[in-house]
Protein backbone atom coordinates (compact mmCIF):
# COMPACT_ATOMS: atom_id res chain seq x y z
CA UNK A 1 0.00 0.00 0.00
CA UNK A 2 1.18 3.25 -0.98
CA UNK A 3 -0.21 6.47 1.20
CA UNK A 4 0.09 9.73 0.15
CA UNK A 5 -0.55 12.22 2.58
CA UNK A 6 -0.97 15.86 2.34
CA UNK A 7 2.27 16.18 -0.04
CA UNK A 8 3.11 19.80 -0.56
CA UNK A 9 6.12 20.21 -3.35
CA UNK A 10 7.75 23.53 -3.35
CA UNK A 11 11.15 24.32 -5.94
CA UNK A 12 13.95 26.45 -5.07
CA UNK A 13 12.54 29.10 -6.95
CA UNK A 14 9.26 29.57 -4.68
CA UNK A 15 7.05 27.64 -7.37
CA UNK A 16 4.29 25.22 -5.84
CA UNK A 17 4.42 22.10 -8.15
CA UNK A 18 2.16 20.28 -5.79
CA UNK A 19 0.13 21.47 -3.30
CA UNK A 20 -1.47 18.93 -0.44
CA UNK A 21 -2.08 15.98 -2.04
CA UNK A 22 -3.07 13.04 -0.40
CA UNK A 23 -4.54 9.33 -1.87
CA UNK A 24 -3.97 5.75 -1.02
CA UNK A 25 -2.76 3.35 -3.93
CA UNK A 26 -3.46 -0.49 -2.72
CA UNK A 27 -1.10 -3.20 -3.98
CA UNK A 28 -1.69 -4.69 -7.48
CA UNK A 29 -3.49 -1.44 -8.85
CA UNK A 30 -2.49 -0.09 -12.15
CA UNK A 31 -3.12 4.17 -11.91
CA UNK A 32 -2.61 6.48 -14.04
CA UNK A 33 -1.54 10.19 -13.60
CA UNK A 34 -3.17 12.40 -15.70
CA UNK A 35 -3.23 16.15 -16.23
CA UNK A 36 -1.70 19.41 -18.29
CA UNK A 37 1.74 19.23 -19.32
CA UNK A 38 2.93 21.31 -15.51
CA UNK A 39 0.67 20.14 -13.41
CA UNK A 40 2.91 18.13 -11.59
CA UNK A 41 2.72 14.62 -12.42
CA UNK A 42 6.77 14.14 -12.54
CA UNK A 43 7.10 16.18 -9.85
CA UNK A 44 5.02 13.74 -7.73
CA UNK A 45 6.52 10.15 -9.19
CA UNK A 46 10.01 11.53 -8.17
CA UNK A 47 8.96 12.62 -4.72
CA UNK A 48 7.86 9.07 -4.47
CA UNK A 49 11.65 7.18 -4.76
CA UNK A 50 12.70 10.65 -3.35
CA UNK A 51 14.44 11.87 -6.32
CA UNK A 52 12.97 14.91 -4.81
CA UNK A 53 12.89 16.02 -1.48
CA UNK A 54 9.19 16.62 -0.77
CA UNK A 55 8.66 19.97 1.34
CA UNK A 56 5.90 18.95 3.61
CA UNK A 57 3.48 15.92 3.53
CA UNK A 58 4.46 11.88 4.15
CA UNK A 59 4.46 9.19 2.10
CA UNK A 60 3.97 6.11 3.28
CA UNK A 61 4.83 2.51 1.48
CA UNK A 62 4.53 -0.42 2.54
CA UNK A 63 4.81 0.79 6.35
CA UNK A 64 8.24 2.89 5.86
CA UNK A 65 7.99 6.54 5.82
CA UNK A 66 9.73 7.71 2.85
CA UNK A 67 10.02 10.97 3.76
CA UNK A 68 11.87 10.61 7.50
CA UNK A 69 14.43 7.62 5.89
CA UNK A 70 18.45 7.83 6.22
CA UNK A 71 20.23 7.57 2.89
CA UNK A 72 21.05 3.79 3.49
CA UNK A 73 17.68 2.99 3.59
CA UNK A 74 16.88 5.45 -0.02
CA UNK A 75 18.84 3.02 -1.37
CA UNK A 76 16.63 0.27 -0.54
CA UNK A 77 13.64 1.98 -1.49
CA UNK A 78 15.31 2.86 -5.04
CA UNK A 79 15.72 -1.22 -5.20
CA UNK A 80 12.52 -2.06 -4.55
CA UNK A 81 10.91 1.01 -7.17
CA UNK A 82 11.46 0.72 -10.61
CA UNK A 83 11.24 3.81 -12.74
CA UNK A 84 11.26 4.34 -16.65
CA UNK A 85 11.17 7.68 -18.24
CA UNK A 86 9.67 9.36 -21.28
CA UNK A 87 13.42 9.20 -22.76
CA UNK A 88 14.22 5.94 -21.86
CA UNK A 89 17.57 6.80 -20.15
CA UNK A 90 19.46 3.93 -21.60
CA UNK A 91 23.47 3.92 -22.40
CA UNK A 92 22.82 3.78 -26.59
CA UNK A 93 26.62 2.47 -27.43
CA UNK A 94 26.29 -0.27 -25.17
CA UNK A 95 24.66 -3.76 -25.66
CA UNK A 96 21.21 -4.23 -24.94
CA UNK A 97 21.94 -6.57 -22.33
CA UNK A 98 24.37 -4.50 -20.70
CA UNK A 99 22.04 -1.99 -19.60
CA UNK A 100 19.59 -4.36 -18.50
CA UNK A 101 22.29 -5.99 -16.34
CA UNK A 102 23.02 -2.71 -14.82
CA UNK A 103 19.23 -2.00 -13.56
CA UNK A 104 20.75 -4.68 -10.92
CA UNK A 105 23.71 -3.00 -9.52
CA UNK A 106 21.82 -2.62 -6.35
CA UNK A 107 22.52 -6.03 -5.58
CA UNK A 108 25.50 -6.92 -7.23
CA UNK A 109 29.32 -5.89 -6.50
CA UNK A 110 30.10 -2.93 -8.04
CA UNK A 111 33.24 -4.38 -9.46
CA UNK A 112 31.24 -6.24 -11.46
CA UNK A 113 30.08 -3.51 -13.90
CA UNK A 114 33.59 -1.71 -14.17
CA UNK A 115 35.26 -4.95 -15.47
CA UNK A 116 32.08 -5.12 -17.40
CA UNK A 117 31.19 -9.11 -16.08
CA UNK A 118 28.20 -10.32 -14.93
CA UNK A 119 27.64 -13.36 -13.34
CA UNK A 120 25.31 -16.13 -15.51
CA UNK A 121 22.75 -16.02 -13.05
CA UNK A 122 22.02 -12.23 -13.65
CA UNK A 123 23.10 -12.45 -17.33
CA UNK A 124 19.95 -15.31 -17.39
CA UNK A 125 17.74 -12.96 -15.72
CA UNK A 126 18.77 -9.82 -17.83
CA UNK A 127 17.78 -12.45 -21.11
CA UNK A 128 14.23 -14.08 -19.30
CA UNK A 129 13.27 -9.85 -18.85
CA UNK A 130 14.01 -9.09 -22.15
CA UNK A 131 11.93 -12.48 -23.44
CA UNK A 132 8.93 -11.12 -21.43
CA UNK A 133 9.00 -8.05 -22.98
CA UNK A 134 9.23 -9.68 -26.49
CA UNK A 135 12.58 -8.81 -27.12
CA UNK A 136 14.98 -11.08 -26.29
CA UNK A 137 16.60 -11.62 -30.07
CA UNK A 138 17.43 -8.00 -29.69
CA UNK A 139 19.96 -8.52 -26.41
CA UNK A 140 23.20 -8.58 -28.35
CA UNK A 141 22.27 -5.08 -30.76
CA UNK A 142 23.68 -1.99 -29.12
CA UNK A 143 20.52 -0.22 -27.67
CA UNK A 144 20.41 2.44 -30.27
CA UNK A 145 19.72 -0.03 -33.06
CA UNK A 146 16.58 -0.85 -31.13
CA UNK A 147 13.22 1.49 -32.20
CA UNK A 148 11.51 3.73 -29.40
CA UNK A 149 9.10 1.33 -28.50
CA UNK A 150 11.60 -1.48 -28.38
CA UNK A 151 14.02 0.97 -26.29
CA UNK A 152 10.94 2.15 -23.96
CA UNK A 153 11.52 -1.96 -23.35
CA UNK A 154 14.46 -2.54 -22.59
CA UNK A 155 14.19 -0.09 -19.93
CA UNK A 156 11.21 -1.61 -18.53
CA UNK A 157 13.55 -5.08 -18.55
CA UNK A 158 16.14 -2.92 -16.90
CA UNK A 159 13.91 -2.26 -14.12
CA UNK A 160 12.04 -5.46 -13.76
CA UNK A 161 16.06 -6.47 -12.79
CA UNK A 162 14.85 -5.24 -9.09
CA UNK A 163 12.79 -7.78 -8.89
CA UNK A 164 10.38 -4.47 -8.04
CA UNK A 165 7.15 -4.06 -6.01
CA UNK A 166 6.11 -0.65 -7.56
CA UNK A 167 6.88 0.75 -10.81
CA UNK A 168 6.35 4.42 -11.64
CA UNK A 169 6.13 5.32 -15.48
CA UNK A 170 7.20 8.55 -15.97
CA UNK A 171 5.13 9.49 -19.61
CA UNK A 172 6.61 6.57 -21.11
CA UNK A 173 5.45 6.51 -24.16
CA UNK A 174 5.05 10.20 -24.75
CA UNK A 175 7.88 9.94 -27.32
CA UNK A 176 6.21 7.41 -29.42
CA UNK A 177 4.05 7.01 -32.19
CA UNK A 178 0.35 5.63 -31.42
CA UNK A 179 0.81 1.99 -32.85
CA UNK A 180 4.14 2.03 -30.48
CA UNK A 181 2.98 2.87 -27.59
CA UNK A 182 0.46 0.13 -27.31
CA UNK A 183 3.43 -2.16 -27.51
CA UNK A 184 4.94 -0.76 -24.39
CA UNK A 185 1.48 0.21 -22.53
CA UNK A 186 0.59 -4.02 -22.85
CA UNK A 187 3.81 -4.73 -21.34
CA UNK A 188 2.85 -2.80 -18.17
CA UNK A 189 -0.07 -4.38 -18.40
CA UNK A 190 1.25 -7.48 -18.04
CA UNK A 191 3.25 -6.94 -15.28
CA UNK A 192 0.40 -5.95 -13.43
CA UNK A 193 -1.60 -8.39 -14.51
CA UNK A 194 0.44 -11.61 -14.12
CA UNK A 195 2.53 -10.48 -11.54
CA UNK A 196 0.02 -8.16 -9.47
CA UNK A 197 3.48 -5.24 -9.81
CA UNK A 198 1.45 -2.30 -9.20
CA UNK A 199 1.87 0.38 -11.59
CA UNK A 200 1.81 4.22 -11.26
CA UNK A 201 2.21 5.88 -14.42
CA UNK A 202 2.06 9.24 -15.88
CA UNK A 203 0.26 9.50 -19.26
CA UNK A 204 -0.70 12.38 -21.91
CA UNK A 205 -3.54 10.62 -23.70
CA UNK A 206 -6.91 10.39 -21.76
CA UNK A 207 -7.78 7.26 -24.00
CA UNK A 208 -4.57 5.27 -22.86
CA UNK A 209 -5.49 5.11 -19.48
CA UNK A 210 -9.22 4.49 -20.24
CA UNK A 211 -7.56 1.27 -22.30
CA UNK A 212 -5.18 0.13 -19.58
CA UNK A 213 -6.16 1.70 -15.91
CA UNK A 214 -8.28 0.85 -13.24
CA UNK A 215 -7.89 3.91 -11.51
CA UNK A 216 -7.41 7.26 -12.80
CA UNK A 217 -5.65 10.28 -10.45
CA UNK A 218 -5.56 13.67 -12.25
CA UNK A 219 -3.72 17.14 -11.16
CA UNK A 220 -4.30 20.50 -11.93
CA UNK A 221 -1.88 23.11 -11.00
CA UNK A 222 -0.74 20.54 -8.40
CA UNK A 223 -3.22 19.68 -6.77
CA UNK A 224 -5.97 16.84 -6.63
CA UNK A 225 -8.35 17.35 -9.38
CA UNK A 226 -10.15 13.80 -10.22
CA UNK A 227 -9.76 9.97 -8.72
CA UNK A 228 -12.01 7.59 -9.74
CA UNK A 229 -12.31 4.77 -12.92
CA UNK A 230 -11.81 5.76 -16.27
CA UNK A 231 -15.33 5.05 -16.60
CA UNK A 232 -16.13 7.88 -14.49
CA UNK A 233 -14.61 10.63 -16.60
CA UNK A 234 -17.65 12.15 -19.06
CA UNK A 235 -17.39 15.52 -20.65
CA UNK A 236 -17.62 17.47 -17.74
CA UNK A 237 -15.24 16.16 -15.97
CA UNK A 238 -12.62 16.25 -18.37
CA UNK A 239 -12.95 19.82 -19.15
CA UNK A 240 -12.64 20.10 -15.21
CA UNK A 241 -9.27 18.48 -15.75
CA UNK A 242 -7.89 19.85 -18.81
CA UNK A 243 -9.91 23.41 -18.59
CA UNK A 244 -12.99 24.46 -21.31
CA UNK A 245 -11.55 24.33 -24.34
CA UNK A 246 -10.21 21.28 -24.28
CA UNK A 247 -11.20 18.26 -26.42
CA UNK A 248 -10.43 14.34 -25.79
CA UNK A 249 -8.61 12.71 -28.81
CA UNK A 250 -7.94 9.49 -29.04
CA UNK A 251 -5.14 7.20 -29.45
CA UNK A 252 -6.09 3.94 -31.19
N1 LIG B 1 13.47 22.51 -11.05
C1 LIG B 1 12.35 23.24 -11.12
N2 LIG B 1 12.31 24.51 -10.64
C2 LIG B 1 11.19 25.26 -10.71
N3 LIG B 1 10.02 24.84 -11.25
C3 LIG B 1 10.00 23.59 -11.75
C4 LIG B 1 11.16 22.74 -11.72
N4 LIG B 1 10.82 21.55 -12.30
C5 LIG B 1 9.53 21.67 -12.66
N5 LIG B 1 9.04 22.89 -12.34
C6 LIG B 1 7.67 23.38 -12.57
O1 LIG B 1 6.77 22.64 -11.77
C7 LIG B 1 5.56 22.40 -12.49
C8 LIG B 1 5.25 20.92 -12.49
O2 LIG B 1 6.23 20.25 -13.29
P1 LIG B 1 6.14 18.71 -13.60
O3 LIG B 1 7.32 18.37 -14.46
O4 LIG B 1 5.95 17.96 -12.33
O5 LIG B 1 4.79 18.64 -14.43
P2 LIG B 1 4.21 17.49 -15.35
O6 LIG B 1 2.75 17.43 -15.06
O7 LIG B 1 5.01 16.25 -15.19
O8 LIG B 1 4.43 18.11 -16.77
P3 LIG B 1 4.95 17.47 -18.15
O9 LIG B 1 3.80 16.67 -18.66
O10 LIG B 1 5.24 18.67 -18.98
O11 LIG B 1 6.17 16.66 -17.79
C9 LIG B 1 5.74 23.01 -13.86
O12 LIG B 1 5.11 24.26 -13.90
C10 LIG B 1 7.23 23.17 -14.00
O13 LIG B 1 7.55 24.26 -14.81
Amino acid sequence: MLIIENLTHVYENGFKALDNVSFEVPDGQFVALIGLSGSGKSTLLRCINRLLEPTSGRIIWNGLDVTAISDEEIRYLRRRIGMIFQQFNLVKRSKVITNVLTGRLGYTSPLYSFINYFPKSERDKALANLQRVGIGSQAYKRASELSGGQQQRVAIARALMQDPELMLADEPVASLDPATSHSVMKYLDLLNTEDGLTILCSLHFLSLARTYADRVIALKDGQLAFDGTPEEIDNARFKEIYGEDAVEVGIS
